[in-house]
């Protein structure tokens, strides 16, 4: 059955006081639509982790830093309601922009930290973004369980320490990066690639196992990550704005392999900007 698609938080609370009121736990998914195969792994752990489950879609204008790219970002409502009928999902919150941004809006959530580097660095405010609008989706949708995916491992990372810093009762799942057969990390922005620059994607997952196989023989960071960029370059992407071996948790930079680490990407290629990460 195709899930129900509510757009006001006043239909969204009776529904989810009369779960609550049954005893009922909910899960919720966020996204920003242009649903693939990644977000209904995420819509299938909600599934069987809790009663019901909301994937809300909201295409979050505070957290792009560049206008192109929100304008570009694809929206596809009605095939996401068909996917999310597959996993029988109960609920779609699909708000306008001032249903949660409504006129004198002034509040801003800033986790400092583990949002600053990488995707912080690269994409100024985006962090703020992103964690004022998942501060208020937890709020709108009472949920007990968050599902995020480890493809945006940084964006976990913030949200985990969110949850902790404001005492916000929610549990925070991750989910596992799923990928193409040829290992590209799927990604709504994916579909912006061209023909040819779709056969180039896969090699920077590539470069990345690599690096991370050289990393785990002994190789000097440095040179192992060196070897990467060089191997995306010559792949056919314009720009890699940075690979980098990280702590797990808190994003630090690592000069050796101590302790659990993250190789984290992110590069252009044909106008889009990918990132991945595995790992080591
Ligand atoms: N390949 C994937 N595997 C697992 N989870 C994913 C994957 N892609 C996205 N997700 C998760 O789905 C949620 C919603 O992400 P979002 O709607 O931004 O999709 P996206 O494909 O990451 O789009 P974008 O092009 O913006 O990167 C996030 O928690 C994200 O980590
Ligand atoms: C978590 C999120 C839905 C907040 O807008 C977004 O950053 C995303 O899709 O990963
Ligand atoms: N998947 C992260 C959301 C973004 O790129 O804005």
């Amino acid at each position: 059955m195709t899930p129900v698609i509510l757009r006001s938080l006043a239909d969204l609370r009776t529904v989810v006081r009369s779960w609550r009121a049954g005893g009922q736990t909910i899960g919720v998914v966020p996204t920003m639509g242009a649903l693939h195969a990644g977000h209904l792994s995420l819509a299938r752990a909600a599934k069987s982790g809790c009663d019901r489950v909301i994937v809300t879609i909201f295409v979050n204008p505070k957290q792009f830093n560049n206008p192109g790219d929100l304008a570009k970002y694809p929206r596809t409502e009605a095939a996401d309601a068909a996917l999310l009928a597959t996993v029988a999902v109960d609920v779609i919150f699909a708000p306008p922009p001032d249903e949660v941004y409504p006129p004198g809006f002034a509040s801003t959530v800033s986790v400092s930290g583990v949002s600053a580097p990488l995707e912080g660095a690269h994409r100024p405010g985006h962090f703020d973004g992103v964690a004022t609008v998942v501060a208020k989706l937890f709020g709108m949708t009472e949920a007990d369980r968050a599902y995020f995916g480890e493809k945006d491992w940084q964006q976990l990372q913030v949200v985990r320490r969110l949850v902790r810093d404001l005492n916000i009762p929610i549990e925070i799942m991750g989910c596992e990066t799923v990928r193409e057969a040829d290992g590209l990390a799927m990604s709504s922005r994916n579909v912006r690639l061209s023909s040819v620059a779709r056969a180039q994607a896969p090699a920077l997952h590539a470069a990345m196992q690599c690096a991370a196989e050289a990393l785990r023989g002994g190789v000097p960071v440095a040179a192992a990550l060196q070897g990467a960029v060089v191997e995306v370059l010559a792949a056919g992407f314009s720009a890699v704005d940075y690979i980098e071996l990280r702590s797990a948790a808190l994003l630090e930079p690592l000069e050796r392999l101590d302790q659990p680490a993250r190789l984290l990407a992110a590069a252009e290629l044909d106008g889009v900007r990918l990132i991945d990460n595995i790992g080591v």
